[in-house]
């Protein structure tokens, strides 16, 4: 079987045998391991409708993590990587302070402006340096949080799109990268997913055969997939034409695979995985599964402290990043499991508002996070339901909007230590029990807040004129579904 038709397989071959039952699950288990939480959780097979789900194998109570999960990929957005320092494995901060804030106002700092922040550091004791961890830098320049961050990076594929360790292919690396940054910046996703492939190769007995091909590939298959052009749905608003926007994102692909061919001309055992075909179910994957991730900065709580006047521009420059709507439509930015945030997405396109508006502070703050998209084995299986049980959130604070605090067991990851990297965080909304199924609204109306207590929404039993809304909403959702893969949802609510 060639690579696209093997990465084009869905649930039903992953579950078609006991051979492949045990190996899918000795996957998921595998993974599953590695995600830090309260209780236990199990992937499951539901059947056609809405294939795989994640079910809990514990109780839970609403308000209890499930579990946080780092990306299997993840790529900070170039924007963003203008104005916070962090790991490009896990998006924690790294450096100090004043890099941080040398990196927000690209200059450096004066003698002065150094001597009065060494104050405030005296001042304000270990807040100074909390959520920044010392930089460990790769060859190439590439920063990470510590050196396991590093090394997992390199395993993980860093090592076949390092521009140092493969200096025959660095301007090759470099072309790839504009052309992403200019066009779709998923493309940067898509090449640490190649780079993946290519070590798992490179690792094999045997790189050249079938065997090595489908082991390189294997962590991809699990994903719930479609062609890329079948997955981006015109802009209907914009009467946007479908044979058009396919013809875009088929020239898109084609011309990005000749960048990347470029990159791997002397990988021989790359040349099943390099064509567009191969690609456009790869950037499928991430329309389908696709998390965004942040970490809160850690300049925050500093903000008060420091001198007004590096305040001041801080927050100036950080508002030539505040969001602007309507950039890179299709980055498969579709922010569906953007939960827990402040009701609007993250999209920092960087130098969007140079007018002389009035900064809203709270904006401005909002685009000091690390921000960026990543995969996940074990939160990208979970379904949609329009009355969800739990919800995603991009760090520990996010539910009741206090900041992480040494000790607390709820801001804490599995490790114990605080989180200050970019791991999303599963939390129960109401009590689950063991064997249900776990899910999320995939939709940006999220969970109502009196649903926390695991009452019922009174939306369904109220009067006529709620019903009315009801029946709006249904069909709002149905149509807003459609955008994830989802034309008839099977959750409770819409079945009942
Ligand atoms: C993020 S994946 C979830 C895992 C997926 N079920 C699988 O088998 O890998 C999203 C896809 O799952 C399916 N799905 C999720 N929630 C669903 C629902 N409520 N009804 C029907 N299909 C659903 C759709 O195919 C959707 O595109």
């Amino acid at each position: 079987m060639d690579a696209v038709a093997f990465l084009a397989q869905d649930n039903a071959a992953l579950y078609a045998d006991a051979a492949s039952r045990t190996k899918t699950q000795g996957h998921f288990e595998q993974a599953i391991d590695g995600i830090g939480g309260r209780g236990r959780v199990r992937v499951e097979y539901f059947g056609p409708l809405r294939g795989k789900g994640v079910v809990a194998e514990t109780a839970f109570v609403a308000g209890d993590r499930v579990f946080d999960e780092l990306a299997l990929f993840a790529i900070q957005s170039p924007d963003n990587a203008r104005l916070s320092r962090a790991c490009q494995k896990c998006l924690h901060f790294v450096g100090s302070p004043i890099d941080q804030i040398e990196l927000m106002l690209t200059r450096k700092l004066s003698a002065k402006e150094r001597a009065t922040l060494s104050k405030t550091a005296a001042k304000v004791g270990s807040l100074f340096t909390e959520g920044f961890a010392k930089e460990v830098n790769c060859d190439c320049g590439e920063h990470y949080c510590s050196i396991e961050c590093r090394d997992k990076d390199a395993a993980n594929g860093h090592t076949s799109i390092c521009p140092s360790a493969n200096p025959s292919s660095a301007l090759s690396i470099a072309e790839f990268k504009e052309h992403a940054i200019n066009t779709n910046e998923t493309f940067l996703l898509a090449l640490k997913v190649f780079g993946f492939i290519a070590s798992r190769l490179k690792a094999h007995k045997n790189p050249g055969s079938v065997e090595a091909l489908e082991h390189a590939i294997w962590p991809l298959r699990v994903f719930a997939k479609d062609y890329w052009w079948n997955v981006c749905l015109p802009n209907e608003a914009e009467e946007e034409d479908p044979e058009e926007l396919q013809m875009a994102l088929r020239t898109l692909l084609t011309d990005s695979t000749a960048l990347l061919s470029k990159i791997f001309a002397h990988v021989p055992e790359m040349k099943p995985v390099i064509n567009v075909d191969f690609y456009s179910l790869l950037m499928g994957i991430f329309e389908r599964n696709n998390l965004s991730i942040l970490t809160p900065s850690p300049m925050l709580p500093l903000l008060e402290h420091i001198p007004d006047s590096i305040t001041e521009a801080i927050m100036k420059r950080a508002s030539e990043f505040i969001p602007n709507h309507g950039h890179n439509q299709h980055s498969n930015e579709h922010d569906h499991h953007h939960h827990g945030e402040h009701g609007h997405s993250h999209d920092h396109s960087g130098g969007s508002s140079s007018n002389n508006e009035e900064v809203d502070p709270f904006e401005a703050l909002d685009a000091m996070i690390a921000e960026g998209t990543g995969l996940h084995t074990i939160q990208g299986t979970i379904n949609h339901s329009c009355k969800p049980n739990a919800m995603v959130f991009k760090d520990a604070s996010a539910l009741d909007g206090s900041s992480p605090k040494n000790g607390d067991p709820d801001s804490t990851s599995s490790s114990g230590s605080v989180i200050r990297d970019g791991r999303t965080v599963l939390r129960a909304v109401r009590p689950i029990a063991p064997g249900e199924e776990i899910t999320i609204s995939y939709l940006d109306e999220g969970v109502e807040e009196e649903d926390m207590d695991g009452s019922e929404s009174g939306a369904e039993d109220g009067g006529d004129n709620e019903k009315e809304v009801d029946l709006d909403e249904k069909a709002w959702r149905a149509l807003s579904l459609k955008e994830y893969g989802i034309d008839d949802c099977q959750c409770p609510k819409c079945k009942q």
